[in-house]
């Protein structure tokens, strides 16, 4: 028979079950009610791969950034523009843990809190970062530059004795093509064009997989033909990637074709198509008043 003011049947196998029904302590309601809050306000970040909140940093005083909140959604590709000084370095060494920031809060996928951890850590969680001028080893071929950077997560020794497998050669072949070096894969480094050093440069960060990419400046020095091309090449990159861009040059930026982002002491001063941003009086005031 059923106790007809706990609907819950007593069965005896289980007798958590057989309690009665109480109201939960005020104290309970009130956790669930953070929790709930907490879940709230976590929701936007989940979906982005990417999240700075309020970010600020000063050097002796001076506010490089300045609550500076950016979102960037997974397979998004941003670019940031912003006159000299507006704190886009800053922002691209924030993220990648080189400069810690004073306050504010920044997530990758999700959950991991970047302020927590240092550059090493993040640049093993899937952060690359292509600095602006290229690194690479000039005396190798530029198949041995993406080898090593291929074998880079292995060790010296691990990579010293180790057989290319059939996914690294498969791998090597697919950056190269997407590089668009498959033609200068037995060249010497030394011997590319600036251009296709950069594009190197990006084929070795990408044989680290990484998920979020930070490019800075990769077009100054380059032909109108090699900017093009590195264009395209990002935006084949951000098909199955997200990409934050630092450019000055408009006219790659516009090849883009993504959000822009102007950074102006150290802070968002206006973010939406680059038509709609270069037009806004108040970028047009902090480019034509530098
Ligand atoms: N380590 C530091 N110590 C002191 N000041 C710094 C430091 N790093 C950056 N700054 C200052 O912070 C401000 C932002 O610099 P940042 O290099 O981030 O700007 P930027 O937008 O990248 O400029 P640019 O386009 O010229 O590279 C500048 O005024 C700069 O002088």
């Amino acid at each position: 028979m059923r106790d007809p003011f706990n609907p819950v049947p007593v069965t005896g196998a289980d007798e958590s079950l057989a309690r009665p029904r109480v109201s939960p302590h005020p104290y309970a309601t009130l956790l669930a009610e953070r929790e709930a809050a907490r879940a709230g306000a976590t929701a936007p970040r989940r979906d982005t791969l990417l999240y700075l909140n309020a970010v600020s940093k000063s050097f002796d005083g001076f506010k490089a950034i300045n609550g500076l909140s950016l979102v960037l959604a997974k397979g998004e590709m941003r670019a940031i523009i912003g006159p000299n000084g507006a704190g886009k370095t800053t922002m691209m060494d924030i993220i990648t843990g080189k400069t810690r920031p004073d306050a504010g809060e920044i997530f990758f996928d999700g959950e991991t809190d970047l302020t927590r951890h240092d550059e090493a850590e993040i640049a093993a969680m899937g952060i690359g970062r292509k600095f602006q001028k290229p690194t690479v080893f000039e005396n190798h071929s530029v198949e041995d530059n993406l080898r090593l950077a291929l074998a880079g997560r292995r060790g010296v020794f691990a990579t010293l004795l180790h057989r290319e497998s059939a996914a690294d050669r498969a791998r090597l072949g697919e950056i190269l093509e997407l590089t668009r070096l498959g033609p200068k894969r037995a060249s010497a480094a030394a011997d590319l064009s600036h251009g296709q050093k950069q594009w190197l440069e990006i084929g070795m960060l990408l044989a680290q997989d990484p998920q979020l990419l930070l490019v800075d400046e990769p077009v100054a020095g380059m032909t109108d033909a090699e900017t093009e091309e590195t264009a395209r090449l990002l935006r084949d990159i951000a098909r199955t990637r997200s990409v934050v861009v630092v450019e000055h040059d408009m006219h790659f930026v516009r090849e883009l074709g993504v959000k822009v982002t102007c950074l102006h002491e150290g802070a968002v001063l206006a973010e939406g198509p680059l038509d709609a941003v270069s037009a806004d009086p108040k970028v047009v005031e902090v480019y034509l008043g530098r």
